[in-house]
């Protein structure tokens, strides 16, 4: 089967942004072989420091969460890493919050720490979520009656 292009969203809150640099860096090959989304600022840092192109959604606390979150509920995002600050109030809490329910409404995998962040980018480039492009293809398969 043919791999698929998969849309993953990339997201860290501020204590996490240097992580979240480091994890786009380490990477580049694998994440630039699909299309990428990231809230406002994480993208920002993340194209200054690769050559990976992202759409770029507005900052967190001004929207952006809910602005990948109305893609997560279009079908428009295959995965999620979410590197959030646990020690940290976020004046946007509930947005997160719908961030991450979201996620699980449409099932889809969701990292919320650099440890399943390696996991899933690893399980993409071997092709574990390749299934999704079958998903895909079905929905966009005209009804031949
Ligand atoms: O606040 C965020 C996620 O909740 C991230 O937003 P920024 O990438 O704009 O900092």
């Amino acid at each position: 089967m043919e791999a698929k292009v998969m849309k993953i969203a990339l997201i860290a809150h501020d204590a996490k942004k240097d992580l979240i640099v480091k994890l786009a860096t380490a990477y580049e090959p694998i994440l630039k072989q699909h299309e990428l989304y990231a809230t406002g600022t994480t993208g920002k840092r993340i194209m200054a420091a690769t050559d990976l192109k992202i759409h770029r959604m507005k900052s967190g606390p001004l929207g952006g969460d809910q602005q990948i979150g109305a893609l997560i509920s279009e079908g428009a995002i295959d995965l999620v890493i979410f590197l959030r600050d646990p020690l940290t109030a976020q004046p946007h809490e509930p947005d997160v919050n719908a961030l991450i329910r979201l996620s699980d409404v449409y099932e889809i995998p969701l990292a919320t720490n650099i440890g399943t962040a390696e996991m899933l980018l690893r399980g993409v480039k071997a092709g574990f979520l390749d299934w999704r492009k079958i998903v895909d293809d079905m929905k966009e398969r005209p009804i031949n009656l």
